[in-house]
């Protein structure tokens, strides 16, 4: 029997009987039932693999939700840690914007062209308006490296809602609200406009830049808010106004700014922009020094103020630009024509501004008759024609000395210079500025070298001999 049931034949024999299934064969109907075992397995293999999945999901869900929730903060902290250094030759820095300059004595608009590019939304007046109040994400108080960023509802409050009165004026860049912080803090925000061609991590490198330069002769800078659309720096609040305003004001007959006033707040100019030329790595080329941004405080000490926002509005990976930008009458020449940027642009503004202090005139005034519509050459004119106690701002309560009015015109000529190699550098400004009278007689001396040389070979010098040469003479009567 045995024997019978292992025997092919008889295995044969039985598999292939019919059965009741169907009629089939035993052996069909056997191998169904394996195929659909098999099936069946692979079902719940697959659904059992489903399930683990399903599982794990949950995990991956909850760690999503977590880093939703975790607070910018950590972000923040993460771009401040970046060097500003490395963060200046950013590969990845936007395109240069086509910067499109209006000029005009106290309103002069920065356009940015439509080939902007930037992810971030295009930030117009109307459109920040409207951002206003909207339920931005965002902390209530973050500590930056150097000061702190704001948040748009802070901001508000401190500027009773960016309202009209608050208003203290409005600049190429912006306008500016005073406002009191909830700590008592009196500020100066600035609501920059055009910030289309700043995307917010660039907005924010650039400003943290900024925020780190320390001077007591610079505006500090306390902090920024961006969110939105929203572009705001937030700066010490310098009280007592402009130097446009003291200069250009309604003052009077005479004038609060005596001629010692009037040289510290020279030196205090220079200091700050000497800091930025060459206390700083990288350099700081302001690109718009003028008297209205240069603020004054109760002692009449001048903060510089609206430095490295160029850089800020307008990111640049060299210093050729395609427009210029600056302030008419203020411009130097070789930047003027060639966009080409140094430090020597800000020296000769910052010449222009000296004429400005020491005369009383804007740098372009076209109520003045012909020939004195333009500060530089009717100074040259006055100075080449021995007058030069002439130019002094008849608003002046006591005229100076002919010695330091010489010294300080020399020091404005020199700054002018045509030629942008040859204006001193400011530190040496300093220097001369504040050189005992050894020094400036060395100075004078070789600057009538210079000029007795110059003049022989070129009709036309940056400094009238007439300046060296009443120098000179002027220092020896001062002796006497
Ligand atoms: N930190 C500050 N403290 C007090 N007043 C300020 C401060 N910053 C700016 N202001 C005032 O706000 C006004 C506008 O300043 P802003 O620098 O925007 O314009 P501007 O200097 O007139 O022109 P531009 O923007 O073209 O340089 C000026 O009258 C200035 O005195």
């Amino acid at each position: 029997m045995t024997m019978s049931i292992f025997n092919p034949d008889s295995i044969n024999n039985e598999l292939s009987k019919p059965t009741s299934i169907f009629g089939l064969k035993l052996w069909v109907v056997i191998g169904i039932l394996l195929g659909s075992l098999i099936v069946i397995a692979l079902f719940f293999l697959s659904l059992c693999l489903t399930s683990r999945r399903r599982n794990r999901k949950p995990r991956h869900a909850d760690f999503a939700s977590a880093a939703v929730a975790t607070p910018p903060i950590s972000k923040e902290i993460q771009e401040i840690v970046r060097p500003p250094a490395q963060d200046h030759c950013h590969p990845t820095q936007p395109v240069a914007a086509e910067i499109q300059v209006d000029i005009g004595k106290t309103e002069h608009r920065v356009v940015f062209s439509d080939r902007v590019s930037s992810g971030e939304s295009r930030g117009t007046v109307s459109e920040t308006a409207s951002y206003s109040g909207s339920g931005c994400v965002g902390p209530e108080v973050s500590h930056l490296g150097w000061g702190r960023w704001y948040t748009l509802r802070e901001l508000e409050a401190a500027t009773n809602g960016l309202c009209e009165e608050n208003v203290i004026g409005e600049g190429g860049y912006g306008i500016v609200y005073s406002g009191i912080l909830t700590d008592g803090t009196k500020v100066a925000v600035k609501n920059l406009l055009n910030n289309r061609g700043q995307a917010e991590k660039e907005f924010r490198v650039e400003v943290e830049a900024i925020g780190r330069v320390r001077h007591k002769n610079l505006v500090r800078l306390l902090g920024y808010c961006v969110e939105g659309a929203y572009r705001m720096l937030v700066y010490d609040y310098v009280d007592n106004g402009n130097l446009e305003q003291w200069i250009h004001g309604d003052v009077g007959d005479k004038s609060p700014l005596t001629w010692d006033i009037r040289m510290n707040i020279i030196l205090c100019m220079a200091k700050g922009l000497a800091y930025l030329h060459e206390g700083l790595e990288p350099k700081v080329v302001h690109r718009d020094i003028k008297s209205s941004n240069i603020l004054l405080d109760r002692q009449w000490n001048a903060k510089v103020s609206d430095f490295g926002l160029a850089k800020l509005l307008f990111s640049e990976s060299s210093y050729v630009t395609t427009r210029v930008m600056g302030t008419f009458g203020y411009v130097a020449p070789e930047y003027a024509c060639t966009g080409m940027l140094t430090e020597k642009s800000d020296i000769y503004s910052f010449g222009i501004l000296i004429m400005e202090i020491i005369t009383g005139r804007n740098p372009v005034d076209y109520s003045r008759p012909q020939g004195e519509v333009n500060l530089v050459e009717w100074l040259k004119t006055m100075v080449g024609n021995r007058r030069s106690e002439e130019v002094v701002d008849p608003k002046i309560p006591e005229p100076p000395t002919s010695k330091a009015l010489k010294r300080v015109l020399l020091v404005a000529l020199r700054c002018v210079d045509p030629d942008a190699n040859k204006r001193p550098k400011m530190g040496h400004i300093i220097h001369m500025l504040e050189a005992e009278d050894l020094f400036y007689r060395d100075q004078e001396r070789r600057a009538t070298r210079e000029h007795a040389s110059r003049d022989f070979n070129q009709p036309r010098t940056e400094i009238s001999p007439a300046v060296a040469e009443t120098s000179e003479s002027d220092s020896s009567k001062d002796r006497r």
